[in-house]
């Protein structure tokens, strides 16, 4: 094994990135939310970027991972699994009560969605690291692009006009269906793109359902999709799916768990798809089996990493299933990791959630743009961007200055403390 691949160093560093106030199920997004910068250091001086969930729950896992890669290579991706099953310990307690996770809405929070989420960013890590020692893009160490460009969805939130005491944000408020047509026509403008998902279960289900058909109505054709997060009962997400049928792409995680999702599907047309009901491998064969789910939607921060969002792909292949990329709040660094892995996917039909546009900060030097709603496929060495230090600095500071509120995203707890009653 060539020494220069060794880990030299690894580096994390957490920080807090400014969020506006966007509305789901659980509440609202904080004014500030965590993200980790996992920065893995060659040897060789060549330092791979990675970027996850920041809470307090993933940097106790980080730490030890952290601590236990030095002296490894970057090419011993798979070797990670079994490091961090070794050495992260439990998850802090507390944290896996067998309740829906309260900021990222992927389903009920385990110890091992946990320490998946943080190896992918250390597997993003060591990928970029590779890539760069080698002078090869990301998506050529899985495998080789099957496109030139990704293409994503805009992705649209009912949201207030401003966080409590602070003053209005530039995208202004959206609680109707007038308000979320005008947010769809900026993110059109801003950024050329064709296709629409809704974040639903908060307003009434058919505030949402006119919400839809505002939408159809201002862009007729385009693939819209609407995403309540499980918020609704069987007898709702039916009512929906009949109103709105062919006007949806797909509906997405309308009702909580893979036996109520199996019940809506076996009674509508409109495909079902899901962030929520499986996002393990151990969550898809009863899925699949109970035909729950038409598409799912991969994270390569819920998987495990690039890898392993590409044997999600061969599953979902198996079985008939479709792919579609699922997003939370992110920066640039997991924007481009998500570009890198979707490049290499062909059975990826759907255009790619990103919350992207809506960050106003980021760690990059080079903000991506987004032309005609896609993102060019970088050729360039690793993942094909670069950290800016003086930023990633700032954001730390303002981590090392919080309290310890804003530490942990909760949208439930924002929404009590904004609105008492
Ligand atoms: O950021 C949000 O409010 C989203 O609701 C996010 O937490 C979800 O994980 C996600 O975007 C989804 O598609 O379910
Ligand atoms: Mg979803």
């Amino acid at each position: 094994m060539d020494s220069a691949l060794r880990i030299e160093d690894v580096r994390l560093t957490p920080i807090l990135i400014k969020d506006p106030p966007l509305l789901n199920t659980q509440g609202v997004h904080q004014p500030l939310t965590p993200r980790l910068v996992v920065e893995v250091e060659t040897r060789g001086g060549i330092t791979g970027l990675g970027e996850t969930y920041g809470d307090t729950a993933y940097l106790a896992l980080a730490r030890p991972l952290a601590a236990a890669l030095p002296g490894r290579s970057v090419t011993d991706v798979n070797g990670l699994f079994r490091l961090a099953a070794d050495v992260c310990g439990a998850a802090p307690a507390g944290v896996v009560d067998g309740r829906v996770d309260a900021g990222g809405l992927r389903g009920v929070r385990t110890a091992e969605k946990l320490r998946l989420s943080v190896v992918s960013a250390f597997e993003t890590a060591c990928l970029d690291a590779l890539g760069r020692s080698l002078g090869v893009p990301v998506h050529a160490l899985l495998g080789g692009r099957v496109r030139e460009e990704v293409e994503y969805s805009a992705y649209l939130f009912f949201k207030w006009a401003a966080h409590p005491g602070a003053a209005p944000d530039a995208w202004g408020e959206a609680l109707d269906p007038a308000g979320v047509v005008e947010q769809a026509r900026r993110f059109e403008a801003a950024h050329g793109f064709g296709s629409f998902k809704l974040k639903g279960g908060v307003l009434a289900p058919e505030r949402e359902a006119a919400a839809i058909r505002a939408l159809a109505g201002e862009f007729p054709g385009r693939p819209l999709r609407l995403d309540p997060n499980g918020a609704w009962s069987v007898a709702t997400a039916l009512a929906v799916a009949a109103e709105l049928g062919d006007l949806l792409e797909y509906l997405e995680d309308p009702v909580t768990g893979t036996p109520a999702m199996a019940e809506v599907a076996a009674r509508t047309d409109v495909p079902l798809a899901t962030n929520m009901c499986v996002t393990t491998f151990a969550e898809a064969p009863e899925a699949f089996a109970r035909g729950a789910v038409r598409i799912v939607l991969c994270d390569h921060h819920y998987w495990g990493g690039l890898h392993r969002t590409r044997e999600l792909a061969a599953l979902c292949r198996t079985y008939g299933v479709g792919l579609s990329m699922h997003s939370n709040t992110h920066l640039g660094i997991s924007l481009a990791a998500m570009t890198q892995v979707a490049a290499t996917l062909p059975q990826l039909a759907h255009a790619c959630d990103t919350h992207y546009p809506w960050q106003t900060d980021d760690v990059v030097t080079v903000p991506p743009r987004f032309r005609a709603g896609r993102l060019a496929v970088s050729d360039a060495p690793g993942l094909g961007v670069d950290l800016d230090r003086d930023r990633l600095a700032d954001l730390h500071r303002r981590w090392l200055d919080d309290d310890g509120t804003l530490r942990d995203r909760d949208d439930a707890a924002a929404l009590r403390r904004a609105r008492p009653e």
